[in-house]
């Protein structure tokens, strides 16, 4: 097993990884399609296109009930409704995953600094952070649009290095998507990835994370006993 003992900061992704978010990203995302008059799409579509922003959910969420590729225009016009539902609904649905509240709380009180990497639109992080007693264990909330790049890009990571002031093999990337595990090999930083949460269907250690977990309590066992 690999040994995180140079580990001094750690970088959390939010959907999928600490917040089962789909039920009310499915719900905010029908509420707009039905709108629309489109037809409606199951919770395990909209889990497979959770992953890369609002912006890009609801374009493969419209082009599916569309049957053909919908235009900018047509997409930039239906993000409004969207982001409306998204923030009337939030966390109405959405559970904490087992474990990790525990588990936050103890890597916080031994010392590590903490920040949220998030694809998801900062305006509703913070408040879905809130909602489940989250948000003041993080020095640092990045959402998908703090930035100019979102993940798999590196720039996240290499952001929280220099806000830090700390080296790349210091940093921990937790997350349950390939985009976590690409944007911290970009940023020569550790990963470890979770089985339960959502990339595209496909099992997480086929992006070979630097450890797998299949529950968050075992982050507090890697992290907390040394
Ligand atoms: O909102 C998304 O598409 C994904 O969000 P995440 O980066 O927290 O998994
Ligand atoms: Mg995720």
């Amino acid at each position: 097993m690999t040994n995180f003992k140079n580990i001094k900061a750690i970088a959390f992704d939010l959907d999928g990884t600490l917040i089962d978010s789909v039920p009310d990203l499915a719900a905010a995302t029908n509420a707009t399609l039905a709108e629309l008059s489109l037809p409606l799409a199951t919770e395990d579509q909209v889990r497979s296109w959770v992953g890369n922003g609002a912006k890009t959910l609801m374009r493969r969420a419209l082009n599916n009930a569309m049957n053909s590729e919908v235009s900018d225009e047509q997409l930039a016009e239906t993000m409004p409704r969207f982001m409306h539902y998204y923030g009337e609904f939030l966390e109405k649905h959405s559970r904490l995953y087992p474990n990790v509240l525990v588990t936050i709380s103890a890597l916080k009180q031994a010392g590590y600094p903490l920040a949220i990497v998030t694809n998801k639109p900062y305006e509703f992080t913070v408040p879905l952070l809130k909602a489940f007693g989250l948000a003041d264990f993080f020095d640092h909330v990045l959402g998908g649009d703090s930035l100019a790049k979102m993940k798999p890009d590196p720039l996240p990571l290499t952001h929280l290095l220099e806000q830090w002031k700390i080296s790349s093999d210091e940093l921990l990337m937790i997350g349950d998507s390939k985009n976590d595990i690409l944007a911290a090999k970009s940023a020569n930083v550790a990963v470890i990835g979770l089985t339960y949460g959502y990339n595209y269907g496909e099992h997480i250690s086929v992006s070979e994370p630097t450890a797998v977990c299949d529950d968050f309590a075992q982050i507090g066992q890697l992290l907390l006993t040394k």
